[in-house]
């Protein structure tokens, strides 16, 4: 067996990391293909997972090869086609046919089942990535075009929760557990899936990703960075007690002037992709060879549960929730899926059977037996577990729900995704619909018959409590998956209860981030703001936010949507745990004051000025008045870009002029699409820069120059 020659502690866990991902980017020390086994693994599952004996051997050879890297392409839809059309026209005629080493390497391959031919799978050794002419240029693009957020390196059977969920701009979005965030920016794609190169048109939904760890709610953040929405939201709350948010009452005509109770928020779509034992990952995170245990499924079967119950009380009728995982243990998935389905009314499993078709799958299990102990002690009934526990007065580990349901639940439907199918991880998907009342809902209006079983708070803490004592049985006391192979922690989850218990009243529980405060649409900054850049009496002043209790516009200004604001507006921040919310769009310049328009003429009344920012930049545009947008050509962005300030006077004659005749401060520019001396732009190009005195600067982060 080969091992790093790395003294002092191994890392933590199989990944070191909280929970598995198939995305998370970190694999184990390498390992020896002799030393890929592990016999309860292969007991365990030779007989659980419906395959014959070949088929299993097959599956077994496929785990111990190293898995493919696959990217998407997740730029606008223009930049997208763009990219498509280069990857297919400009790379795979030269990556066809090459031999590196004697060795034929396969071309990149377009996942067949992804929309549009986005997702690409390739199969190269790294040195050949590295060292064969043909590749290097390839990998200096793809490397090139993930720092600028337009390629994305995800696992392939990563990218399926979001696409079969379906998520529309009008969709109202939960991701419960979110974090990195990988099926986030997929989410957050299709939420902006009708926006354009230039200009991002403001979509009416919504997304709420959460996750329950707090520091790797800023990886979420950091991952969502690229594509800024004003129609998003993170919280850091656990997922299976997230709290009911509210709508705030509105004056409609019919309540003719009266305040009307405020509405709890229901969601179109919900995705839970739980933490999980991550046995599906075994290709990329091989310590599972040596570590797996069936316990470690086994302990986070009860948190799986109530996540998906929590999920389901909050859908509106007609939603759709998405349970994902990457184990292949039908104690994570069937199982909960079947006591989901069981203790939750309404709800039925989709077929999806006809979605994604080139999408090899088998379908979800119908039996299966749970196994106890490091020695897999299998156990027909859960009655005869009990029985076998020091005469029956044993503390049961394993609730009835590990076992499979005794009625017909449809569970076939689910979707098993395993290795040696098409060349992946293991996966595990089941897609849910709450069904719709015969009363048939109103597109687009949500009334309170459309409402789930359970917008009644008090019935949801009821039914939590319920859960808790359940999961003092079976859970481990952290809402994190536990390190393959260590003992489950069984003691109830009495501290984990309370915790949550605080964290659900909003006390002070280490949430130490600041509130969004709304400004007022008066305020003179804002109005400022709106002056300078000329901005459409529609802009939404309304949903300008700031990050201090005050409302204070002293540093950073932010933007929301509608659906956004009425959620800030009606829901305690501490209570909901809000990291972040909405788009950046102007920074306080330092320094920089201007004189308010219709102020004293000796510009005594000032007020402190703010730039636009280039993230911003998006979803202000639409609201700015073209005429103030300079036009100018691909010689003054290539100055721009070479030179941190370069002097007016180093610029051609119009732009020195149209520049020289505005006053100092922030500005917006469009370079025109066109080429010159080599240098070609695609698509009009439209940027904010900063006019000083003597010279100019663009305003876009160092990266993003590159
Ligand atoms: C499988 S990972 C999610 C991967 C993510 N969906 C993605 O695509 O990048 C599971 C996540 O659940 C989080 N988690 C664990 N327990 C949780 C809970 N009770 N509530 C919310 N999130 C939880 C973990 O911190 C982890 O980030």
């Amino acid at each position: 067996m080969t091992r790093s020659k790395r003294k002092g502690p191994r890392k933590k866990g199989r990944t070191g990391s909280p929970t598995t991902n198939p995305d998370d980017d970190r694999r184990d020390e390498p390992l020896q293909k002799s030393d890929m086994k592990n016999e309860k693994f292969d007991a365990y599952y030779r007989n659980q997972l419906a395959i014959d004996h070949d088929e299993w051997c097959t599956f077994l050879d496929v785990c111990r090869e190293p898995l493919p890297s696959t990217f998407r392409i997740s730029g606008s839809r223009e930049t997208a086609a763009v990219l498509t059309s280069v990857v297919e026209k400009t790379y795979i005629p030269h990556l066809t046919g090459v031999v590196f080493e004697d060795q034929p390497i396969p071309a990149p391959l377009a996942l067949p089942w992804y929309p549009n031919g986005l997702a690409w799978q390739l199969n190269v050794p790294k040195k050949a990535l590295r060292r064969s002419p043909e590749f290097k240029k390839f990998h200096s693009f793809l490397v090139f075009e993930t720092e600028v957020g337009n390629i994305t390196r995800q696992e392939a059977v990563s990218m399926l929760p979001p696409l079969f969920l379906d998520v529309k701009p009008h969709h109202i979005v939960l991701d419960m557990c979110a974090a990195p965030g990988s099926k986030t920016s997929q989410l957050l794609e299709s939420l902006h899936s009708s926006q354009s190169i230039l200009e991002s048109s403001i979509p009416p939904g919504l997304l709420i990703a959460n996750d329950s760890d707090y520091k790797r709610t800023h990886l979420l953040i950091h991952q969502t960075a690229r594509l800024p929405s004003p129609a998003f939201m993170v919280t850091n709350v656990d997922a299976s007690i997230f709290p009911t948010l509210f709508l705030p009452p509105e004056n409609t005509a019919e309540s003719s002037g009266r305040k009307t109770r405020p509405s709890p928020l229901l969601f179109d779509r919900i995705l839970c992709d739980v933490p999980c034992s991550g046995d599906g990952t075994i290709r990329k995170n091989v310590g599972i060879w040596k570590k797996w245990n069936p316990m470690d499924g086994n302990g986070l079967h009860a948190l799986q549960l109530r996540i998906l119950q929590r999920a389901m009380r909050m859908l509106r009728q007609g939603g759709k929730i998405v349970y994902s995982t990457c184990s292949l243990n039908p104690v994570e998935n069937e199982a909960v899926v079947a006591e989901a389905l069981r203790t939750v009314p309404g709800f039925e499993l989709v077929d999806v059977s006809e979605s994604l078709l080139p999408l090899v799958r088998r379908p979800g299990l119908t039996k299966w037996l749970p196994s106890v102990g490091r020695d897999l002690k299998y156990f027909e009934t859960h009655e005869q577990y009990l029985a076998s526990l020091s005469g029956g007065k044993g503390t049961a580990r394993l609730a009835r729900s590990h076992w499979p349901p005794a009625e017909e639940l449809g569970l076939e439907r689910c979707i098993r995704i395993y290795p040696h199918l098409q060349d992946t991880g293991g996966f595990f998907i089941a897609v849910f619909q709450h069904r719709r009342s015969t009363a048939a809902p109103r597109e687009g209006k949500r009334t309170a018959e459309e409402e789930p079983e359970e917008p009644d708070v008090k019935k949801a803490r009821v039914d939590e409590d319920e859960d808790v004592m359940m999961a003092s049985v079976t859970e481990p006391s952290t809402s994190k998956c536990p390190e393959p192979g260590s003992p489950l922690v069984e003691t109830a989850s009495v501290q984990g209860a309370q915790k949550q218990k605080q964290q659900q009243t909003g006390g002070d529980y280490v949430f130490k981030e600041m509130p969004y405060t709304f400004v007022s649409p008066n305020d003179p900054i804002v109005e400022n703001c709106k002056q300078q850049f000329s901005l459409a009496p529609d802009f939404p002043s309304s949903n300008v936010l700031v990050r201090n209790p005050a409302g204070e516009p002293a540093r950073s200004l932010y933007l929301t949507n509608d659906l956004v604001r009425a959620v800030l507006s009606a829901n305690d921040y501490k209570r909901i745990r809000i990291m972040t919310a909405g788009t950046k769009i102007f920074m306080r310049q330092e320094g920089g004051f201007g004189r308010r328009e219709g102020g004293a003429e000796d510009g005594a009344e000032t007020v402190p000025r703010f730039r636009l920012l280039s993230e911003g930049l998006p979803v202000v545009l639409p609201y700015i008045n073209p005429k103030i947008i300079l036009d100018t050509d691909i010689p003054t962005l290539r100055r721009l870009l070479e030179t941190y300030y370069p002097l007016l006077t180093a610029f051609g004659e119009a732009f020195q002029r149209d520049v020289g005749n505005r006053p100092s401060g922030s500005h917006v520019v469009r370079f025109k699409a066109g080429g010159v001396d080599g240098a070609l732009l695609t698509h009009d190009l439209v940027l904010p820069i900063w006019k000083s005195t003597s010279s100019v600067s663009l305003m876009i982060d160092k990266k993003a120059k590159r």
